[in-house]
């Protein structure tokens, strides 16, 4: 029988054969933390549809709160939020480990009446904002921080911000653009953000958000490769349908490749900007076939091995830990690539993911932006998952194949999917579980 709670050592199960296996999952964290902070910027009251609640969402919802928006989540099937007349300081806002409450919050408080000071679970306060702080300080609004742009940090809001053109580096995450672009609109001059390092990661998360702002009448642009622009302007009241997390869903399409069996996930969108819909593509070149029915995406995993190959993963960095399972479990070598950024996640997810690797008996060499991993025979091992939602998705997925492989806080997927295991369970228990090791069939 599956627990309720999530044990501190969960044993991932393996499945004796194919699943089948018919599989929801929630609302995806980028787009409820988008909507939810425009929301609270809107000209009016505002429906978030089907919203993620997890323990990034509800960050962003207390964050929201404390800056005055009023948020109805009693319902789990539509949140609503009232916009405050003005954006209240004073406040000390919690972001937990949640990237989108540490870099897209900012830039609304600095619209704020007063001081609004931030700071998070420890391995958040590792994790970079200091462009975004640079950019606010550049239009004329004083932060105070330690001095290595993280948090804890204070943004002095005074109630207003003039806006016009900021410079900063984003080769560490696509957030600080996000974040800048989502409160431009409400700047007096609007915002032009012109990136200035390396190539900017997680280009999807960036056409996502281009693509919210559209939809709620904010003109935002992207003229060159380095350059956005909001117009300044109302954000139109809305009420709008989260899709589900296309990147919570990864781990369950790699559950039926790596099982030869099959998985159905619901409400798969026809279009997106989710990161998550590269996958299919990923997947049919490892021999898997997805075919996209009205109710779903069905992905029927092949009756061999799956192929192992060269991934850039710049623009989908998010999906790096199922990818890198998949490459673990594959019949030749695979180089993943183009997420040098990834360091700077919840943990070092490269060096992270090289380790558990290495646990399992695995080859792998961590390169400056990825992994080279050629796969090898795997024995079960203790997994740890480093307070990393993913990591625990990763430890999911090679524990479908391999015997034996025990995970350390399972429930840290909490973040973006809670009750993970459970739905794991769920879905390898559609096939027959196979035999614990040395038992005789
Ligand atoms: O904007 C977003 O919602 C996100 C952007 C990406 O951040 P990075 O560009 O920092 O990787 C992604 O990894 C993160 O999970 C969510
Ligand atoms: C990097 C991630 O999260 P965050 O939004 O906290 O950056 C992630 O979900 O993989």
């Amino acid at each position: 029988m599956p627990t309720t709670t999530a044990p501190d050592l969960w044993t991932a199960p393996r499945p004796g054969s194919p699943v089948d296996a018919v599989v929801e999952v929630p609302g995806s964290k980028s787009l409820t933390n988008r909507w939810l902070v425009l929301a609270a910027l809107a000209d009016g009251p505002c429906t978030v549809r089907r919203p993620l609640r997890s323990r990034d969402s509800e960050r962003m919802v207390d964050a929201l709160r404390l800056l005055g928006a009023q948020v109805d989540d009693t319902s789990d099937d539509a949140w609503t939020v009232v916009p405050g007349v003005a954006v209240r300081g004073d406040v000390r806002i919690d972001a937990g480990q949640a990237g989108t409450v540490m870099r897209f919050v900012p830039p609304v408080a600095a619209m704020a009446d007063g001081p609004v000071a931030f700071d998070g679970h420890e391995t958040a306060r590792l994790r970079p904002v200091g462009p975004v702080l640079e950019a606010l300080r550049a239009l004329g609004v004083r932060v105070e921080d330690e001095g290595r742009g993280t948090m804890p940090f204070t943004v002095h809001g005074r109630g207003r911000v003039a806006g016009g053109e900021v410079a900063l580096d984003a080769s560490a995450s696509s957030q600080f653009v996000s974040a800048l672009l989502l409160a431009g609109a409400r700047y007096e001059h609007g915002l032009t953000v012109r990136h200035t390092g390396s190539a900017v990661p997680s280009a999807a998360h960036l056409d996502m958000t281009l693509q919210v702002l559209a939809e709620v009448g904010v003109r935002a642009t992207h003229p060159d490769p380095v350059t956005w622009r909001v117009e300044p302007g109302p954000i139109t009241a809305f009420d709008r349908t989260v899709e589900p997390d296309l990147s919570s869903a990864a781990p369950f399409l790699a559950l039926a490749a790596v099982t030869g069996g099959r998985v159905r996930l619901r409400g798969w969108p026809r279009e997106t900007t989710q990161p998550g819909a590269w996958l299919v593509g990923a997947l049919e070149r490892m021999g898997a076939t997805c075919t996209l029915h009205d109710d779903g995406l069905e992905v029927q995993g092949p009756r061999r091995p799956l192929r192992g190959g060269d991934h850039d993963l710049s623009d989908v960095g998010e999906l790096t830990p199922v990818v890198a399972a998949l490459a673990v479990l594959a019949d030749g070598p695979s180089r993943l690539a183009g997420v040098a950024h990834l360091r700077g996640h919840e943990t070092d997810r490269l060096a992270a993911l090289a380790a558990e690797i290495t646990r399992l008996g695995g080859s792998v060499h961590e390169t400056a932006d990825g992994l080279e991993i050629t796969p090898t025979p795997l024995r079960g091992a203790q997994l740890r998952t480093y307070h990393d939602h993913r990591m625990a998705m990763f430890a999911a997925v090679v524990g479908a194949a391999v015997p034996g492989v025990v995970v350390q806080d399972v429930a840290t997927a909490d973040k973006t999917f809670p009750g993970f295991h459970l739905a794991w369970e769920r879905a390898v228990a559609t096939a027959d579980r196979a035999r614990p090791e040395g038992v005789p069939g």
